[in-house]
């Protein structure tokens, strides 16, 4: 039997005034997934997670939260929902205990499951011995966060939502929400968007890219490198004359393409390749730019298209379809 899906969203539009943040969105996260929500600003990320949580309703279309839908029953959704807005706002005049019992109890977690709960969140989230009793305002940023995605916890939520939870944090701090998000992993289904790529590819199974207002991909990195930067791709440094790289791969039977040419110091380059043959091309192209007059081969890896890359190339491709679509105006 096919299970429920944690998250379905099915021509998701919504409007503010005249301006549409997001048009027939639709998307689906499986139980147990951790999803990471991209899209450079006024995307419509935070518009998609605030409807999902059911805090803001849709212009149209429908989203379902462990198969219950999100208009009709908001309040069971919130149940089911764990959500840290953006610039998560706290009380800084309450110690971080108060508060997270003040938010199970607005939540409506049983009386008898408060103490335990609030006490399970403080300790995925590391704010057990630490920060227990600490007053809000006195909290590092790193901490702040951390009591937002406690408070998101509370209730054993299935689906948790974090909406940028690693802006604005140091190097360290980023590293402690990641490990509390591998903490997450396979007890509660995870969307966070994020502006920090490298973060997404590390901690998330799966991307969703959204483009003003549209999802122009959806996949694992993997997928989305082969679907929008296919081809192999090497790093290499030269010493010598670098316009004959491609000449001398011709020659050999490479179809190839200079992606970046970086000139070094002392008549050397570093050059990033594309290359279509298939197959394991390491030793034949080692083979093929080494033994000639006119540079010397000194090193050559695989190169792999990282998040930052592939988000460009599919919201470029987004951008360009929009430009063909628009009527011409003639005069
Ligand atoms: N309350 C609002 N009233 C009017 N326009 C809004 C409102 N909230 C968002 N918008 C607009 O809707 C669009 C989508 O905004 P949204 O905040 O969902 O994007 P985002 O991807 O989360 O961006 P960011 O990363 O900057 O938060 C933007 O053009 C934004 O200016």
């Amino acid at each position: 039997m096919e299970s429920i899906p944690s998250i379905r969203v099915k021509d998701l539009t919504r409007q503010y005034g005249a301006l549409t943040a997001i048009h027939k969105v639709n998307f689906t996260v499986n139980p147990g997934e951790v999803v990471g929500f991209l899209g450079p600003n006024g995307a419509g990320k935070s518009t998609t997670m605030r409807i999902l949580s059911g805090i803001m309703s849709a212009t149209s279309g429908s989203a379902w939260v462990g198969g219950t839908c999100v208009a009709q029953n908001p309040h069971e959704v919130k149940r089911k929902i764990g959500y840290m807005p953006e610039n998560n706002p706290l009380p800084d005049d309450m110690r971080v205990v108060e508060y997270l019992r003040f938010r199970a109890r607005l939540k409506e977690v049983p009386k008898r499951k408060l103490r335990a709960s609030v006490q399970e969140a403080m300790e995925i989230c590391d704010l057990a011995r630490t920060a227990r009793r600490k007053i809000i305002g006195t909290l590092s940023k790193g901490f702040r966060q951390r009591v937002g995605i406690a408070d998101a916890l509370l209730g054993d939520p299935e689906v948790i939502i974090m909406d940028e939870p690693t802006i604005g944090l140091d190097p360290h701090q980023i590293q402690g929400i990641r490990k509390l998000i591998d903490n997450l992993r396979g007890k509660h289904t995870v969307i966070l968007s994020s502006h920090i790529l490298p973060e997404i590819e590390r901690s998330c199974d799966r991307v969703i890219i959204i483009n003003r207002g549209r999802i122009v991909a959806s996949g694992t990195s993997n997928e989305l490198r082969e679907e929008f930067l296919p081809g192999n791709r090497f790093s290499l440094s030269i010493e010598g004359d670098a316009s004959q790289v491609i000449p001398q791969l011709a020659a050999k039977g490479f179809e190839a393409t200079i992606l970046e040419s970086t000139p070094l110091a002392e008549d050397r380059a570093k050059l990033s390749l594309r290359i279509e043959n298939d197959g394991e091309l390491g030793p034949q192209l080692i083979e093929a730019l080494s033994n000639q007059s006119t540079f010397t081969l000194h090193s050559l890896a695989p190169r792999e298209p990282n998040l930052e890359e592939i988000f460009l190339a599919a919201t470029k491709r987004s951008w360009e379809e929009t430009i063909e679509t628009k009527p011409k105006i003639t005069t």
